[in-house]
């Protein structure tokens, strides 16, 4: 698999009035999809350090602002170009509620509920992803 895309992001949450807020930012590029901060793995990388730096990068989240929950990775696969992708993620508290800083890479953020989430996402690999964190979450 030599030509397999190797990505990773996070899933980053808060907790606004006792319910579960997901973060997704849309791309400023088309199709201008939703997801959580994710980028590809650099060289030398591995997928969790790829996920926190991503995140920094795309939400002006530092890792010190997370708590990264233990006992939970999802791994998802797609095809982009004809090309096998495949994207890790964890799960991340948001511990404060600070301000997400975009990069050129988005154009907009949004803090959704499950149902939210799944909706402007719209892929079924992340449909699975949000319902698999949300059962996580409220477990
Ligand atoms: N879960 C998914 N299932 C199927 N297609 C997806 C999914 N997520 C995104 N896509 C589509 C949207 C784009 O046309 C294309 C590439 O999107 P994406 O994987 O988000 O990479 P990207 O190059 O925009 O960003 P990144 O560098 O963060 O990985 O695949
Ligand atoms: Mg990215």
């Amino acid at each position: 698999m030599t030509d397999l895309v190797r990505a990773a992001g996070l899933l980053v949450y808060r907790k606004h009035n006792d319910q579960i807020e997901y973060l997704l930012l849309q791309a400023s590029y088309e199709p201008f999809h939703w997801t959580p901060p994710k980028g590809h793995v650099d060289p030398g990388e591995d997928e969790r350090e790829a996920a926190i730096r991503e995140t920094s990068e795309e939400a002006g989240i530092t890792s010190e602002q997370l708590e990264i929950r233990d006992g939970f990775k999802h791994e998802m696969h797609y095809n982009v170009k004809n090309k096998p992708k495949r994207v890790i993620y964890w799960i991340a508290h948001l511990k404060n509620d600070q301000e997400v800083v975009l990069s050129h890479e988005h154009q907009e953020k949004k803090w959704a509920s499950l149902e939210e989430a799944i909706k402007l996402s719209k892929y079924a690999e992340m449909e699975k992803l949000l319902r698999e964190a949300q059962a996580f979450l409220e477990s």
